[in-house]
């Protein structure tokens, strides 16, 4: 019997050996990405690690100075123009302009791209709609929270048809109802077939959207891997016991013979992965040595842990 053998995804995006340096300074030395279609993938990394300069480099801002990179189906190198139409790129520098209404920047963008009138029109009635913008879409954008800007500035992005959209810190000074909002708004992007690069400086935001990680540090991608397996990288899991009284917290102390006890907080901090089974496992060891359990709680890694764990001190 042979095995059904699953073509790999296409990618979207990949990168053998990308280098750049300022000067002395080696910002990227080697590194390596292959981005499927149609998924959100996050580069991590402290201030200053190299995550925009791999944006712009990815978007054809800049040059790099080694590699191959494909995007979108097209050689950075060799075809950066057809790159360009391919992408679209929010963040750090907004193409929304603050005289003209969110209306009129979308309507300009439109023309941009050769879109008739009525099809502007259309184009930007769907997009004010689709942005939550239709209150404000007669307003100057000078006059839009940051939320509303941010939204507008993808709005604007999709005149364009990207298959590959890079958010550079998308969700940067916003509040949680409005971070909230633009995760929907990423998700429903993926949902759609667009591959979303993602920089962010919030760790649960790459937690909560991203199919895939990389950690960038001193030049180098340190870690890579799905938000799970990244956090099965550090150690750290623990399960928390709390006790009725300080007898009950000795006998199971002594019967497990692990763990650190604090006999003011009658807790018991016992590594482990947290699984029902260990749990129950667990529990099952402290009944037998008569120790009545009040409450537990379930510490697992987090992506801070993977990295602080990964990461060295901020290199600006
Ligand atoms: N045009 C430039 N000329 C000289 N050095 C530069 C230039 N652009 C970036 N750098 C340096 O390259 C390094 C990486 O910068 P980059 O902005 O890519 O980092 P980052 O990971 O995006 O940081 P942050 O999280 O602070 O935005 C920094 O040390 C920065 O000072």
């Amino acid at each position: 019997m042979t095995v059904p053998h699953q073509p790999p995804a296409p990618a979207a995006i990949t990168a053998t050996g990308l280098r750049k340096s300022f000067g002395e300074k080696t910002v990227l030395d080697g590194i390596d990405l292959h981005i499927p279609k149609g998924s959100i993938f996050s580069l991590l990394g402290p201030n200053g690690a190299g995550k925009t300069t791999a944006v712009q480099i990815l978007s054809t801002l800049i040059t790099p100075d080694a590699g191959d990179v494909r995007v979108a189906g097209h050689d950075l190198a060799r075809d950066p123009g057809a790159v360009r139409a391919s992408i679209g790129v929010t963040g750090q520098f907004s193409a929304v302009d603050n005289l003209l209404t969110g209306e009129e920047n979308l309507l300009l963008m439109a023309e941009l791209y050769g879109y008739r009138r009525r099809q502007a029109r259309r184009l930007a009635a769907g997009l004010v709609e689709r942005f939550d913008l239709v209150e404000a879409a007669k307003r100057p954008a000078s006059t839009y929270s940051g939320g509303m800007r941010r939204r507008l500035d993808i709005a604007m992005t999709l005149v364009g048809d990207p298959g590959v959209i890079f958010l550079d810190e998308p969700t940067t000074g916003l509040d949680p109802r409005s971070r909230h909002g633009m995760w929907e708004i990423v998700r429903e992007l993926v949902g759609d077939g667009v591959t979303v690069f993602l920089t962010t400086q919030y760790l649960e935001e790459a937690d909560q959207l991203a199919d895939r990680i990389a950690v960038l540090n001193g030049g180098k991608l340190v870690a890579e891997g799905t938000p799970a397996e990244l956090k099965r990288l550090v150690p750290g899991g623990h399960v928390v016991l709390r006790f009725a009284d300080a007898a009950g917290l000795d006998r199971a102390a002594r019967a497990l013979g692990i763990g650190t006890a604090d006999s003011e907080a009658l807790t018991l901090q016992v590594p482990g992965d947290g699984s029902v089974k260990s749990v129950k496992a667990l529990l099952d060891w402290v009944e037998a040595a008569e120790a009545e359990v009040e409450g537990l709680t379930i510490d697992t890694p987090d992506l801070d842990d993977v990295f602080f764990a990964v990461t060295d001190r901020p290199t600006t």
